[in-house]
């Protein structure tokens, strides 16, 4: 049986890990969705597809799976969503998912949907990963190590620094910043 797990991955941490390594025991084929493919270079979606497909090709060998990652850019319609992914993605009997609108959609067009519990969420979540990547806090123990070698790589840590401080002069420039009540 083949299975579909979205995500941005925005890193992939241990969470995603631990997410994939419970679904390795349900299906012997799995299709990893690199949600929100178009998006990189932003605080939130640092990442581009190309980098993502590279942390998670290198971090699921260490599961008895074979997987396919794909890159799935948004649509502006939810309710062709499932058709969108479908037409990308080698066909799937069961989507894994935590998301409630990716539960929703995959539940309203009919295909079968599996969750999972939650892993360690107080840390084990990209936001929080991203956060201390700014910080230069300890993020390498929150993913598996082939992402942390990735990240490395690519010079990771620095563009997320640069696209952060970029985004915070913007938002000065914009006023949002601005002392409501300068002397
Ligand atoms: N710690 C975790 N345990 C189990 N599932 C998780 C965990 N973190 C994320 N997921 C699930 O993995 C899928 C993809 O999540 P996503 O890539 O948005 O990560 P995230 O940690 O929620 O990131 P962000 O904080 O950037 O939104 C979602 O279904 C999400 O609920
Ligand atoms: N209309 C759409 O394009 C649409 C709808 C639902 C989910 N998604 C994407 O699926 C992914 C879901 O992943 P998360 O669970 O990580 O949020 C995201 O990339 C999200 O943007 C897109």
């Amino acid at each position: 049986m083949r299975g579909f797990y979205i995500g941005r991955f925005q890193p992939y941490h241990n969470g995603h890990h631990r997410m994939v390594e419970e679904i390795a025991t349900e299906v012997d084929e799995l299709v990893l969705g690199i949600g929100s493919a178009g998006d990189s270079h932003s605080p939130r979606n640092p990442f581009t597809a190309g980098e993502r497909i590279m942390m998670v090709n290198k971090a699921v060998t260490d599961f008895d799976i074979t997987t396919y990652a794909v890159p799935i850019e948004d649509l502006d319609r939810n309710s062709v969503w499932v058709s969108h992914v479908q037409s990308m993605s080698p066909a799937f009997e069961v989507a894994y998912s935590n998301n409630p609108l990716v539960i929703q959609l995959f539940k309203e067009a009919g295909v079968e949907v599996h969750q999972s519990p939650m892993f360690n969420r107080e840390v084990l979540e990209g936001t929080e990963v991203r956060q201390r990547m700014i910080e230069d806090r300890d993020w390498e123990s929150l993913v598996p190590d082939e992402v942390a070698d990735v990240v490395r790589e690519i010079d990771g840590i620095e563009r997320l620094q640069r696209v952060t401080a970029t985004d915070g002069a913007e938002r000065v420039a914009d006023g949002e910043d601005r002392d409501p009540n300068p002397c």
